[in-house]
């Protein structure tokens, strides 16, 4: 174990997802067993205690992975050499608060953190957006990171497909790691689109599967629309509901999974989701954010492209790409972008 630290900046480190993540980070879960990790923990002047607390049990969980612990309110140091960039922290919405708000408020939080990665970061630098709205906070992190490569710029959907995995394991009965093929399609948001038309579970079609269990395409279908959608786009909800806060560590568990993918790859088999700068593929518009169906080779997220879209996802994935686009033009119009 002699390789160079890779640098990872955690952002909102002294929330709850920083602390689910920063644990999982120091062990090698995220970059593997070989590779020593220097964690930068960013935070506003309030949250610096609590990233302090965590950075203690850092120290007393002894990983032999973690080679050093920097602890800041400067996004300077923060991103100052950093190879990755998890982007958390961010402004929630609060009673009373429009969307405009929203948006406002968290273009305070990701131009300076996208001027700050541009200015200071690693020139491998690869940035995933957490911090809600992820996709459109990550659109405005990239749009003020000039010299940096678009498609280091990046938004989690890998919770909402880990969801969609989950959703489907229950219904058929069959191991999560048997699944293959599932897509999420769009925003981070309830428009998403989790498609499950190309998917298979131990090698054969789920859309048949399904067919199979419930007594017939129609019934299959009902149930995707009706239940299986609507369930995983709102899960979020679902989950504050009955939890009685928002997800935490299904959240740095699919963020791990994200990095893990992207920088090790997604191996034979292994596509998955991610939001991902929109070149125009499959007609979603260009220069959004988008979740696609992806493959990561080479440290480099790519489109799979062969996939044939039936009327049915286009309206679904049409719906969810105007939002976006929705969202640019609010986060343009307040000069954010
Ligand atoms: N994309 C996804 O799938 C999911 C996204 N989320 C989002 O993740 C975000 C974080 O969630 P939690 O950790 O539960 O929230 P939290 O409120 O526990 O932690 C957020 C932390 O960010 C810090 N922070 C705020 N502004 C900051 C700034 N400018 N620089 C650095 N740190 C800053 C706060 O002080 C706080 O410690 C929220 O926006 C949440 O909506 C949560 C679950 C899933
Ligand atoms: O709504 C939230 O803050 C949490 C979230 O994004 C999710 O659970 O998908």
């Amino acid at each position: 174990m002699s390789r160079t630290p890779v640098t990872v900046t955690i952002t909102g480190a002294g929330g709850q997802i920083g602390y689910a993540l920063l644990f999982r980070i120091a062990s090698g879960a995220m970059l593997g067993p070989d590779t020593p990790v220097r964690l930068h923990l960013l935070e506003i002047p309030q949250g610096l205690r609590a990233a302090e607390g965590a950075a203690l049990e850092l120290q007393d969980s002894a990983f032999p992975l973690l080679s050093h612990v920097e602890i800041t309110d400067d996004p300077a140091v923060a991103f100052r050499g950093a190879n990755l960039a998890l982007l958390v922290g961010a402004r929630p919405r609060a009673a009373g608060m429009e969307r405009g708000d929203l948006l406002q408020a968290n273009g305070g939080i990701f131009g300076p953190q996208g001027r700050a990665i541009n200015e200071h970061a690693a020139d491998d630098i690869r940035v995933v957006v957490v911090g809600n709205p992820a996709n459109t906070n990550a659109l405005i992190a990239a749009s003020n990171a000039p010299d940096v490569p678009k498609d280091r710029f990046t938004a989690l959907t890998r919770l909402d497909h880990n969801r969609a995995l989950g959703q489907l394991a229950a219904a058929l009965q069959s191991p999560v790691g048997e699944l293959r093929g599932v897509t999420i399609w769009g925003n981070h948001s309830a428009t998403q689109f989790p498609d499950v038309a190309h998917a298979t579970a131990g090698g054969d079609p789920v859309p048949a599967l399904l067919a199979a269990r419930m007594g017939g395409t129609d019934a299959a279908r009902s149930w995707l629309e009706d239940q299986f959608i609507p369930r995983v786009a709102k899960r979020g909800a679902e989950i504050i509901e009955v939890r009685g806060s928002s997800s935490v560590a299904s959240a740095a568990s699919a963020t791990i999974d994200h990095v893990h993918d992207w920088v090790l790859g997604t191996g034979d088999g292994g596509r998955t989701s991610a939001a991902i700068w929109s070149n125009g593929e499959y007609g979603v518009a260009e220069g959004v954010i988008s979740s696609f169906p992806v493959v990561a080779e080479d440290g480099a997220w790519k489109v799979v492209e062969s996939l044939d879209v039936d009327e049915f996802a286009r309206r679904r994935i049409d719906a969810s790409v105007a939002e976006l686009v929705d969202e640019r033009e609010a986060v343009r119009s307040l000069g954010l972008i």
